[in-house]
């Protein structure tokens, strides 16, 4: 497959909705980039006394709604246009679900799985150190992504804390809740995919409980996803990682699938399945529901043509190329997208911020809450604006109605000169 730029694909999605709005070109233009971008090159110590050198990166795409917001993965693949993407990404997200940021992302190019802990510690409080001039809790607010977690959020708290000689927990957010993070925040995001998939079914007046779902990528996002559609009453009959996936007719215990990977590293060798699936197979699995929560570009045009599933609700960021979204728009698959389906993660983000900020944690219940009120009220925006226009589906949809919302916060405040 020929290599797909994931900031380029941002910039199709952002064109693609352009053509349903009144927004200026120059506006529309302005929209497409980031404000800012840091590059910086980390030499760490390693454990054996040697010095390694590491890329990273944190992109400001757009701050017109309040403060940069976005999360930090690590990753070998990291490359300053995904970071990008991810960034811009963030940015139409927070406008979706309508909460008052902007959007960023960062990355650092590695696999911390080949380093210590105590490398990565080092490696984070490094990276951390040359963020400290560029984020804040009024600034820019880092969060996890692939690879990163509340471990690493904590570090970099305390790294800024101590090199500003403040307490400033709302610095970032996806702490552990004994350095002021969230309760359901590690949920957040397979939550808010859950919420997508169970308002989509609704919205074709089909049950849930009848529906069979596949998940690519049993992370974070993918597993919870998993685990809470289960709870809804869907069957996972297929789930992967980046070393293979499984299936099972039945359905698969997500939760007993979760400690297999745990104890051994992967879901594959879960001695209840049926049967061993490859990447390509799971995609195309025989479902109603297909979850991908891996990583960009995980489905082409050409596996696309072959998906068999007629919901596809994206956990991941970035999982269908423009030209697999086209295929699917054509075969009339229904695309719920990323920047709703996975917005639950900064959705909490803000709830851990603001809790933050007033010095007040709250109930898990109440973040749950509020976190189902936020994303079935964008759903139902979404449907509204893909009932109302002619957008060929919920992703442009989607981006018309983000691109409103920063639109307008840009004519609002004015422009410099
Ligand atoms: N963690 C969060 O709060 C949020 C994450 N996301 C997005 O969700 C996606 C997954 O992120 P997390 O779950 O946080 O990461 P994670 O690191 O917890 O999990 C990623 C999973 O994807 C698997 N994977 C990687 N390559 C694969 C491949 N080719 N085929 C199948 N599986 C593969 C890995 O083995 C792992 O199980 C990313 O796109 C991320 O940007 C989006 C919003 C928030
Ligand atoms: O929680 C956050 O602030 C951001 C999470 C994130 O990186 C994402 O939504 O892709």
């Amino acid at each position: 497959m020929a290599e797909i730029n994931p900031f380029k694909s941002l910039q199709e999605q952002i064109d693609d909705a352009a053509a349903y709005l009144d927004t200026g070109d120059d506006v529309i233009e302005r929209l497409k980039y980031p404000e800012r971008v840091l590059e910086a090159t980390l030499s760490v110590d390693m454990d054996d006394g040697s010095v390694e050198q590491f890329q990273a990166y944190r992109v400001q795409f757009n701050g017109d709604r309040g403060p940069y917001k976005g999360g930090i993965r690590y990753h070998p693949n990291v490359t300053q246009a995904e970071v990008t993407a991810l960034s811009g990404w963030m940015v139409y997200k927070c406008a979706v679900v309508d909460i008052p940021y902007g959007g960023a992302k960062g990355g650092i190019a590695f696999d911390p799985r080949e380093y210590s802990e105590s490398e990565v510690e080092r490696i984070t409080r490094a990276f951390a150190a040359e963020l400290r001039p560029f984020i804040g809790e009024d600034r820019d607010i880092p969060a996890p992504d692939v690879n990163t977690g509340q471990r690493e959020m904590n570090w970099i708290k305390d790294t800024y804390e101590t090199l500003e000689r403040t307490t400033e927990p709302g610095v970032v957010t996806g702490k552990a809740p004994s350095s002021g993070g969230s309760a359901g925040r590690v949920e957040a995001t397979g939550r808010s995919t859950m919420l997508t998939a169970r308002e989509a079914f609704d919205y074709l007046g089909r049950d849930i409980e009848d529906v069979t779902v596949a998940v690519q990528g049993y992370g974070n996002a993918g597993s919870i996803t998993a685990a809470l559609l289960e709870a809804e009453g869907a069957t996972v009959v297929a789930v992967s990682d980046s070393k293979g996936g499984i299936y099972a007719a039945d359905g698969l215990d997500t939760s007993a699938v979760k400690t297999h990977k745990r104890e051994t590293g992967s879901v594959v060798g879960y001695p209840d399945a049926d049967r061993e699936l490859t990447n390509e197979e799971l995609l195309t699995a025989d479902v109603d529901l297909l979850v991908p929560a891996a990583l960009e570009n995980a489905v082409d045009a050409g596996i696309a043509r072959e998906v068999r599933a007629d919901v596809v609700v994206e956990a991941a960021n970035g999982p269908l190329t423009p030209n697999a979204d086209d295929v699917l728009t054509d075969r009339d698959v229904y695309v719920f997208p990323d920047i709703l389906a996975n917005a639950g993660g900064v959705t909490v983000s803000y709830f851990e911020w603001v809790q933050n900020r007033q010095r007040f944690a709250w109930t898990e219940d109440r973040v749950n809450d509020e976190l189902e009120r936020i994303v079935t009220e964008a759903f139902d925006r979404l449907v509204d604006t893909y009932e109302s226009t002619d957008v060929p589906n919920f992703r442009t949809a989607a981006y018309v109605v983000a691109i409103e919302r920063v639109a307008d916060a840009f004519d609002d405040h004015g422009n410099w000169p």
